[in-house]
């Protein structure tokens, strides 16, 4: 499979502390869906703010699509056609669902090619999120935790992305909703957009994504395809507590 992605020799660390990655390397293919699993701090949030450009400095390469992306501005980014979306929800409080959707087609750029024009995009997230359609004049900060997920998630699918890049989609809601979220990346998935996904619920992570990577103090210590990760034992003492 051609490279969508293909992260090599990462390392980033912020200006106020020690290296949080090290020597990472990680691929994603053409529309294909991969996890990132690892305990807290181990550098997930870190990799994907590498990816997007935001916060920490990086050495090393990170090609999307054959373009380096470490010499490019993190406004220049979503263009290209990467969507992060990141953990918390991050809504406009005091916008409209509506309008805080506008703001994702508008940070793609209205000259990128091959791009469906925004009020597809639209009608496109309200047969996702049915539920947003029906809020749409509703004030962002008035929905429910995981309606205010989707809201972000829609507005990252805005962009009309290559890539979505998913910073734990799931954290802080009840199961039935986490359910919901998972079904809706699967659907997303089969709408052709590759997803890399960094999720705390690893055996959800592991039954959505085809390949799963296994970050440990900013190493990626293990990799594979996510049904044999799923039943390697040291994913399953460390990560599933069985
Ligand atoms: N802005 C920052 N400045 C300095 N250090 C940071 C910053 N953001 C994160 N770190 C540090 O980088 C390390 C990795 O954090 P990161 O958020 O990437 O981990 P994570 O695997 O996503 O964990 P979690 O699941 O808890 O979010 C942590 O030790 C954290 O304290």
């Amino acid at each position: 499979m051609t490279a969508l992605l293909e992260i090599s020799g990462l390392s980033a660390r912020y200006a106020t502390g020690a290296p949080v990655l090290h020597d990472v390397a990680l691929s994603v293919a053409q529309g294909e869906f991969v996890t990132v699993i690892g305990a807290n701090t181990a550098g997930k949030s870190t990799l994907l703010r590498a990816i997007s450009g935001v916060g920490p400095r990086v050495e090393g390469s990170i090609v999307f699509e054959g373009t380096e992306l470490t010499g490019i501005a993190p406004h220049a980014r979503p263009r290209l056609g990467i969507a992060h979306v990141p953990e918390g929800r991050h809504v406009f409080p005091e916008m409209s669902v509506e309008e805080n959707l506008a703001i994702g087609a508008h940070a793609r750029g209205a000259h990128a090619s091959g791009k469906a024009a925004a009020p597809e995009r639209l009608e496109m997230v309200y047969g996702l999120f049915p539920r947003l359609k029906e809020r749409r004049r509703q004030f962002g900060g008035t929905l429910s935790g995981g309606e205010q997920q989707m809201l972000a998630l829609g507005r990252g699918l805005m962009l009309d992305p290559r890539l979505l890049i998913l910073d734990e989609p799931s954290l802080g809601l009840a199961p039935m909703v986490v359910e919901e979220m998972h079904d809706r990346l699967v659907d997303i998935h089969r709408n052709g957009v590759a997803i890399l996904l960094v999720e705390q619920n690893v055996s959800l992570a592991l039954s959505v994504a085809s390949r799963g990577y296994v970050l440990q103090s900013g190493q990626i210590v293990l990799s594979g395809e996510a049904g044999g990760l799923l039943q390697d034992d040291r994913v399953r003492e460390a990560y599933l507590g069985i």
